[in-house]
């Protein structure tokens, strides 16, 4: 039985996951908002469930591609909503992993939630840096950028606070690690000329039609919480993950 198993797990490895990725559903902003209800309303899912276990998916994702040997310090660019939950998520677990994360989080949410996962930030030695850095200073200090300023709410175009850290995103040329969406590009449009251009892209739960404009090295897709139910209704045909991993790979 159980090497007819493997042989069926290899043959579908090799068979069908390609047709997954072809198939794969990129949602558009209001299927992603949908799908976020649906989680919480039907499922019952709390924020901090969920959140908790998309950032520790980034986290392993990014551990995936970059290790802390080559990339150690890594600055966490926090957003006001859940995206930026997720990024504070993702530090905790970083640092856990033995990277060196400093967080940037210019306008905090003043919610339980959020203040309990800075908390957890600061309790656990984790820097939070309350000045955007200069070029040159995170070019002197951080070898990888993770973005978590925006996800699938965000509307163009970007207000004045966040201007300038995403201007650093743009100019500093440290490989940037995005979060569900890259922070400024246009949920469904993609990338205007000018944008970001993010070296590993994380898409949560199911990638968002932007993500077909991603041109970097990586493509992971994780937030392995949906269930299979939810996938049927959506018709997400998201690609299995391998054994007990949080994230997978989409391209790289
Ligand atoms: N089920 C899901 O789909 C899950 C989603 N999660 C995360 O939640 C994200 C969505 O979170 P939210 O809906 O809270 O929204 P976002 O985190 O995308 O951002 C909303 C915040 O950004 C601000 N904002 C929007 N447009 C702006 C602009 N042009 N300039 C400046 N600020 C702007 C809004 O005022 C709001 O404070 C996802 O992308 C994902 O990262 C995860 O935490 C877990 C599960
Ligand atoms: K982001």
């Amino acid at each position: 039985m159980l090497s007819a198993g493997k042989v069926v797990c290899r043959s579908f490895k090799r068979v069908c996951q390609p047709r997954f990725l072809s198939t794969m559903k990129y949602l558009n902003q209001t299927e992603a908002i949908n799908v976020d209800v649906e989680l919480f309303n039907e499922y019952k899912f709390s924020v901090d469930q969920l959140m908790e276990l998309a950032g520790l998916s980034c986290a392993h994702a990014i551990a995936k591609c970059y290790s802390a040997e080559s990339h150690k310090n890594v600055l966490v660019c926090c957003g006001p909503g859940n995206n930026g939950g997720d990024g504070l998520v993702c530090a905790r677990h970083l640092a856990l992993m033995n990277y060196k994360p400093a967080v940037y989080y210019p306008k905090r949410t003043d919610k339980e939630l959020y203040k309990n996962l800075t908390h957890q930030c600061c309790s656990m030695g984790v820097e939070i840096i309350n000045e955007c850095p200069s070029i040159d200073q995170a070019k002197g200090q951080y070898s990888l950028i993770v973005d978590a300023i925006f996800g699938f709410s965000f509307k163009p175009p970007v207000r004045d606070a966040f201007v300038p850290i995403l201007d650093l995103l743009k100019q500093s040329g440290i490989p940037i690690v995005s979060v569900d969406i890259p922070s400024g590009w246009h949920v469904e449009n993609g990338p205007s000329a000018d944008d970001i251009q993010p070296n590993l892209l994380i898409s949560l739960t199911a990638p968002k039609m932007c993500a077909r404009h991603f041109t970097g090295e990586y493509h992971y897709l994780g937030g392995r919480f949906v269930p299979f139910a939810l996938q049927e209704k959506y018709q997400l045909c998201l690609p299995p993950y391998h054994g007990t991993d949080t994230c997978v790979k989409l391209s790289g």
